[in-house]
C-alpha cells in the first residue's frame, strides 16, 4: 500500500514523492513495531500463566529496573531518547501486570 498526499496537493511532486518514500518507511515500521509487541504479548500471557499457576506475584520491581537500565542504555547506543525508551518500556510493563493480574484471579476463581 502506497501512502495518499490529500493533505498536501500543491507541493512540489518531488517532495511529495520524498514524503511518500518515507511514509511508506514508516508504514513497514509501525507494521513492524505492532507484530513485535504481539510476540512480546504471547511471551508475557505464558509468564502470567505460569506465575498465576505458581502463586507469584503479578510484577517484579527488580526485573523492571534491570530492564529498564538495559532499555536506557541501549537508546542511548542506538541515539533515541533515553527518557522515551523508559517511558515506553512502563507503558507497556503496566498493561503486562494488569493482564497478569487479570489471569490471577481468573486462576485463583477456579480454585477450589
Ligand atoms: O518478567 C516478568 O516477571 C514479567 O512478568 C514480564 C514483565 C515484562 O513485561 O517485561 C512484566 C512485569 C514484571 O514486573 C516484569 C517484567
Amino acid at each position: 500500500m502506497t501512502t495518499s498526499n490529500a493533505a498536501t496537493p500543491d507541493a512540489d511532486p518531488a517532495v511529495l514523492e520524498e514524503l511518500t518514500r518515507l511514509r511508506d518507511s514508516i508504514d513497514n515500521i509501525d507494521a513492524a513495531v505492532v507484530h513485535m509487541l504481539a510476540e512480546r504479548f504471547k511471551c508475557t500471557q505464558q509468564v502470567g500463566r505460569l506465575k498465576a499457576e505458581h502463586r507469584l506475584p503479578p510484577a517484579d520491581p527488580g526485573r523492571e529496573a534491570r530492564q529498564i537500565a538495559r532499555l536506557r542504555a541501549l537508546a542511548e547506543d542506538a541515539k533515541l531518547d533515553p527518557a522515551f525508551a523508559e517511558k515506553f518500556l512502563t507503558f507497556i510493563i503496566a498493561e503486562v501486570i494488569r493482564h497478569h493480574e487479570s489471569i490471577a484471579d481468573d486462576t485463583a476463581g477456579g480454585r477450589s
